[in-house]
């Protein structure tokens, strides 16, 4: 979708396109569909990592305790929203073998236990060995260190996403 079609939009159909940029959180879409105009994918972007970064602690592990485990509980019942189900198929974590995804589990479950919110990270960038070797030293993180580099993936999770759905040539396509 082009950029103006994307300025175009009433805010229903906006918040229809990209409500899922953060994961179940459509909070994020609705709040900056205010910034129209946007002047490109980027512009779009920043106005959602602006409203994140703008949200009490409380609200920024919100959206973090919104995202799915890595090949967890909803992954294995068929419940991801699409755009995660092909994520964590890019990233190899749908076809781990016992052994790995048994340590994915049992870490998963660590980091749980300790922050009170999943490990996130762009699984897009991030391939099954580094995910589990992201994973196996975020654990020795402290609380606030999570939160932003939770949130620091996050926004590249949406970043991508908004590559999928809007039209960036010419537009760097890393942060
Ligand atoms: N837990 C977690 O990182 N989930 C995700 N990462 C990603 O790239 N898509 C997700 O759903």
């Amino acid at each position: 979708m082009q950029v103006s079609k994307v300025n175009a939009l009433d805010y229903e159909e906006f918040i229809e396109v990209f409500g899922n940029v953060i994961e179940h959180c459509p909070l994020c879409a609705a709040a900056v569909w205010k910034h129209r105009p946007f002047s490109d994918v980027r512009h779009l972007h920043e106005e959602i990592c602006r409203f994140i970064d703008d949200l009490p602690v409380a609200g920024r592990e919100g959206i973090l305790r919104c995202h799915p485990d890595l090949a967890g509980r909803l992954a294995r019942a068929g419940q991801l929203t699409k755009e995660s189900k092909r994520e964590q198929e890019a990233a190899g974590v749908t076809s781990l073998t016992p052994e790995e995804s048994q340590r994915l589990d049992s870490m998963n479950h660590s980091y749980r236990e300790k922050f009170g919110f999943p490990f996130v990270i762009c699984a897009r960038r991030n391939k099954k060995e580094a995910i589990l070797e992201g994973l196996r030293t975020r654990l020795n993180n402290s609380l606030e260190a999570e939160v932003e580099k939770g949130i620091m993936e996050v926004k590249n999770i949406c970043y991508l996403r908004l590559l999928d759905l809007v039209d960036h040539e010419g537009v760097e396509s890393r942060l």
